[in-house]
């Protein structure tokens, strides 16, 4: 066995970077489709996506993949947030962008099945397993109010686990330091709080790590902060 440095040496040389889309129509309905026949994890759903070529940008990845697959314009997107992933076959950093901003119908051009599906309805076969718990966050308000299913922790990592036993439908953390994202990373909240004066300090290569929301920010300028890559704001109450 290599020791724990090594590993991780191997693992990181091989970070993949992915673009992966959220476009969300009119009614709410996210775009996922089958992978096609020949790739690894064939026949599992996702969201629409690929990898990035050399000098390309996240959205110019996000844009091609989507003309190439499925034959959709992509106008604008914007940056929601990057989770990392080892499978079996890679290590990928999927970089997830949000978009209501894109023109044309799916078809599937490579022998896919796609559609436009409800967060709480399940697709023909199993999504990949990093996705499942993604589908469930794109239906997070974009105006955060306190809700019964919408629950704020301390970074308390029992606390967490008990809360989502008792199956509340999203948890989060307030964040001012990039050591309290990472930990509300690695416990797979689904979003934090921050503040707006720390809101730049937390972003990696201008991306979040985790859906993001400002704390104390009129929601007349939520297109301003979503602009930055914040999933929305939590306005004064
Ligand atoms: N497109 C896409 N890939 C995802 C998602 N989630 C996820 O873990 N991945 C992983 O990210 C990687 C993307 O690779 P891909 O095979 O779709 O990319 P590509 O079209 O550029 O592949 P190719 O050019 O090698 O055929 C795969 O390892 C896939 O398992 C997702 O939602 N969409």
């Amino acid at each position: 066995m290599l020791p724990r440095s090594s590993l991780e040496n191997i693992v990181s040389d091989k970070v993949v970077d992915v673009a992966v889309g959220v476009l969300i129509r009119e009614d709410g309905r996210m775009l996922l489709g089958s992978r096609p026949e020949g790739k690894p994890y064939a026949g599992y759903w996702e969201f629409p996506g690929g990898k990035l070529e050399k000098n390309e940008t996240v959205h110019q990845a996000l844009a091609r993949e989507l003309e190439e697959e499925l034959g959709i314009a992509l106008a604008d997107s914007t940056p929601w947030f990057v989770k990392e992933h080892v499978y079996p076959h890679a290590h990928v950093r999927l970089h997830f962008r949000r978009s209501h901003d894109f023109v044309g119908t799916p078809v599937p051009k490579e022998g896919q099945e796609c559609g436009f599906y409800a967060a709480n309805e399940r697709t023909p076969g199993l999504m990949l397993p990093v996705d499942q718990a993604i589908v469930n966050r794109v239906e997070l308000p974009e105006v955060f109010e306190e809700s019964s299913d919408l629950l704020t922790l301390s970074r308390n990592a029992l606390q967490a686990t008990i809360v989502r036993d008792r199956s509340y439908r999203w948890v989060g953390a307030r964040a001012e330091t990039m050591d309290d994202v990472l930990k509300a990373v690695a416990m797979d909240y689904d979003f934090v709080i921050v503040p707006p004066e720390a809101f730049d300090g937390l972003l990696v290569n201008g991306e979040p790590r985790i859906p993001t929301y400002v704390d104390g920010a009129p929601a007349a300028d939520l297109a301003f902060w979503q602009a930055k890559g914040a999933h929305g704001v939590k306005p004064v109450m």
